[in-house]
């Protein structure tokens, strides 16, 4: 490595954002100092998280090209904004790279990472780097607000709620599956069939439901709510946990996209697989009373945005099972990616 820590940093950053943005946000002093300063909203509370990639375990160069990298990252922290009903406003990111990493790798995923800032209006203002003994790890911090008391928390689901996820889960893990048998440099993939490119893209390019969350905060009726970061069963568990409740999921009303179908099929898995345990879609997954269910997804249709009820909540139990297309009710297993389990 050539450049010295402050070049690199410069490389990576200066002049990547326009100031318009930087002054919509209210920063008074970005990257570049001790710390940076914003300016603060009153009537609003600061929302903060914090999510990890790291080389090997979230991505390998089969699987994602560094933009893919940095654009994720930065949507995998902006989701669990999205998942409080919030606003993303100020990012900071912490890279830890390897003595002789490529300059390049790092270009590319900030490349990425800024890309997914500048769609959702999120202001970079700072970081960290360092090196490591092996493999890129990135961190994103984002900050964000909401309206005073309004944050949606996965202890609010009500007896009586029906539970609704914003998209079509499980194509991610489907993508990734692809993207493992294919196990070529991610630069060269070229040659997917049409109905395996939307997976690969759910995989590399997840979209966080920024403007699915403000939409369920500001309708006032959305109790609990969550993003999917390690799939529908673990994050059904964590909502039927965190508010003393059960969720007990439909089989046939759980959305199954065409292409996860298609790829189900052709590896003779079950696609509710993907959906339960896979993980990594960054949907929405909460709660609202059943008598607004309706309301919502007309508000959802009119915004573009899709809510599909799979499920409700019951005082019944404390955990998570799934109604059977036969009519049997099983146990859901509280299973996902787990960091240090087995599965
Ligand atoms: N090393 C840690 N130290 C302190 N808090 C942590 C740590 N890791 C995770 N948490 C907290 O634990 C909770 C669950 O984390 P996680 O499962 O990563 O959330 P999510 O899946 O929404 O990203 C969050 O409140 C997070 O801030
Ligand atoms: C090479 C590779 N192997 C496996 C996976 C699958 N995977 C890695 S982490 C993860 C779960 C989500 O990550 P986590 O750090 O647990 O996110 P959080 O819940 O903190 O948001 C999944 C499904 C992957 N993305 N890439
Ligand atoms: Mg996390
Ligand atoms: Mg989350
Ligand atoms: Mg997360």
């Amino acid at each position: 490595m050539s450049k010295g820590e402050f070049d690199l940093i410069r490389a990576w950053t200066s002049g990547r954002q326009a100031p318009s943005l930087l002054r919509s946000n209210g920063v008074v002093a970005g990257i570049g100092d001790d710390a940076a300063v914003t300016e603060w909203t009153p009537g609003m509370q600061m929302v903060v998280t914090c999510d990890t990639m790291v080389e090997e375990i979230h991505f390998k160069t089969i699987t994602m090209r560094d933009s893919d990298v940095g654009f994720k990252a930065m949507a995998a922290a902006v989701s669990d904004i999205a998942a409080m009903g919030a606003i993303p406003k100020y990012a900071l990111i912490s890279i830890s790279q390897p003595k002789n990493a490529k300059e390049q790798r790092l270009q590319g995923i900030y490349d990425g990472l800024y890309e997914c800032a500048d769609l959702w209006n999120v202001a970079v203002i700072g970081g960290d780097t360092t090196s490591s003994l092996s493999g890129i790890s990135i961190t994103v911090t984002v900050i964000g607000e909401v309206e005073n008391g309004k944050a949606l928390l996965r202890s609010a689901a009500q007896t009586g709620d029906i539970v609704f996820v914003t998209g079509y889960p499980g194509c991610s893990s489907a993508g990734l599956d692809l993207l493992l048998q294919k196990n070529t440099p991610a630069e060269q993939w070229g040659g997917f069939q049409p109905l395996q490119i939307p997976l690969v893209q759910a995989h590399t390019r997840p979209v966080p439901q920024i403007t699915a969350g403000r939409l369920l905060q500001q309708l006032g009726s959305c109790h609990a709510l969550n993003d999917v970061s390690d799939g529908i069963a673990s994050e059904a568990w964590e909502i039927a946990e965190a508010s003393g409740r059960g969720v007990d999921l439909i089989e046939d009303r759980i959305p199954i996209a065409a292409e996860l179908q298609a790829h189900a099929y052709s590896v003779r898995k079950d696609p509710l697989d993907f959906v339960l345990y896979g993980g990594e879609d960054y949907l929405l997954i909460g709660t609202m009373p059943a008598d607004r269910a309706l309301d919502a997804q007309l508000k959802f249709s009119e915004a573009g945005l899709s809510l599909h009820v799979i499920g409700y909540i019951t005082g019944d139990h404390n955990g998570v099972r799934m109604a059977k297309s036969d009519g049997l009710l099983e146990a859901v297993p509280k299973r996902g990616y787990n960091h240090f389990g087995k599965e």
